[in-house]
């Protein structure tokens, strides 16, 4: 195993990949062809599955926890690497949780929102949709509309200064019941508090003992109210979860949908009326929903004509950022420019963005990708 943290163009030091605990190769060492972390690090791309909490950096994180000195999440970069190194799923949801914990005022959510904005402009994300929980921070007491106010106040700052156009999709964590998928649906088409920058409804945490169906009649007011539905399904269990998710819950883009590899029959349909599945590598290693990158599914997606988009999840949980997950699939997928470029191409042909805004990064992509293989 390879010391990832003396990798010199890695993603920030944390996480589950280090020597001697990490379950396979994740993170910085994943053997790309020469140049093309580098072609990577500068392409404009759209990133459409990473969680606002989870995108906390150790730098966002010490700061938060500067604030709120009584919390039991560690500020130290190198003991957050243990904090983050996972058992099992319901032990990331436990540490997920905590750090949710250090969310506690309108000031935290706009101060979270603002800087994850800045680590995903400095990656070249031009376009990201973020899976925010606004439960977990209505229901530990921070007012609806403050919260709604901070994260859009953030938005626009952030696409005023540096240039990232950020959108929400707001996620029911279904293991905490019909009343927080209740208070979601609320939260998210009530006009006076529905933000302006909403695009989606989302459904996340565990799946074991979570059925998917129970969550139809919020699914049905969102999309009456104009969302798109972006369900996580098939991360922990089996490819039912993404039926359930397609049939019962009207999905339009698949959260990981990992387990959809089992199933020929789904992957065929996910083909045929183009549900794109928010493919997660690290992440998928990190929880262990899978045990090693080598066997991920993600090439199996692809053989099958499935819309791949590559994503972050949670990345300075799980020791990683949107250009690693390039460079991993990259290399599971023996990818070189044009073929990275073409997974760019799927997440903004797969995004909620508008015609125009989808054509200026496509056009960014091509010009890019262009001047690059020119030079
Ligand atoms: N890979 C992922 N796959 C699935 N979800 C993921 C993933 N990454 C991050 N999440 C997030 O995890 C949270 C889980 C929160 C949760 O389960 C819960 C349970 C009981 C009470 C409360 C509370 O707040 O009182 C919350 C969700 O917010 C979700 O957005
Ligand atoms: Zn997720």
């Amino acid at each position: 195993m390879t010391d990832h943290h003396a990798a010199p163009d890695g993603p920030a030091a944390t996480g589950l990949t280090r020597p001697g605990t990490a379950p396979g190769p994740t993170g910085p060492d994943a053997a790309v062809r020469p140049g093309l972390r580098e072609f990577i690090a500068g392409l404009p791309k759209a990133e459409l599955h990473v969680h606002h909490v989870g995108s906390a950096s150790p730098r966002i994180v010490s700061e938060l926890a500067a604030r709120h000195p009584d919390s039991k999440v560690p500020t130290d970069p190198e003991a957050l690497v243990d904090y983050f190194t996972f058992t099992d799923f319901a032990h990331f949801v436990e540490v997920y949780l905590s750090v949710v914990d250090l969310i506690r005022t309108p000031e935290d959510v706009r101060l979270l929102t603002y800087e994850v904005a800045r680590d995903l402009a400095r990656q070249q994300v031009r376009y990201a949709e973020l899976t925010v929980t606004p439960y977990s921070s209505t229901r530990r007491g921070i007012d609806e509309r403050a919260f709604m106010d901070a994260i859009e106040d953030a938005r626009k700052a952030a696409e005023a200064e540096f240039g990232t156009v950020l959108r929400w999709c707001f996620d029911i964590p279904g293991e905490a019941g019909l009343t927080s998928a209740e208070e979601t649906a609320r939260l998210a088409t009530d006009d006076r508090l529905r933000p302006e920058g909403l695009v989606s409804f989302g459904l996340g945490g565990p799946e074991i003992g979570v059925p998917r169906p129970q969550f139809k009649p919020y699914f049905d007011r969102a999309v009456a109210a104009g969302l798109h539905s972006v369900p996580h399904a098939g991360e922990t269990t089996g490819p039912e979860t993404v039926w359930d998710a397609l049939t019962e819950l009207r999905a339009e883009r698949i959260g990981h949908g990992t387990s959809s590899a089992r199933d020929p029959k789904l992957l065929a349909h996910l083909a045929e009326h183009r549900i794109p599945l928010e493919v997660c590598p690290t992440s998928n290693i990190a929880t262990r929903a899978v045990r090693t990158l080598d066997e991920h599914p993600i090439k199996d997606f692809v053989r099958a004509g499935v819309l791949v988009t590559v994503n972050s999840d949670d990345p300075p949980m799980f020791g990683t950022d949107l250009n690693n997950e390039y460079a991993v699939a990259a290399r599971l997928l023996d990818l070189d420019e044009q073929g990275v470029a073409a997974l760019a191409r799927n997440a903004v042909e797969a995004s909620f963005l508008d015609p125009a805004g989808k054509a200026r990064v496509l056009d960014e992509i091509d010009t890019y990708a262009s001047a690059w293989l020119a030079g």
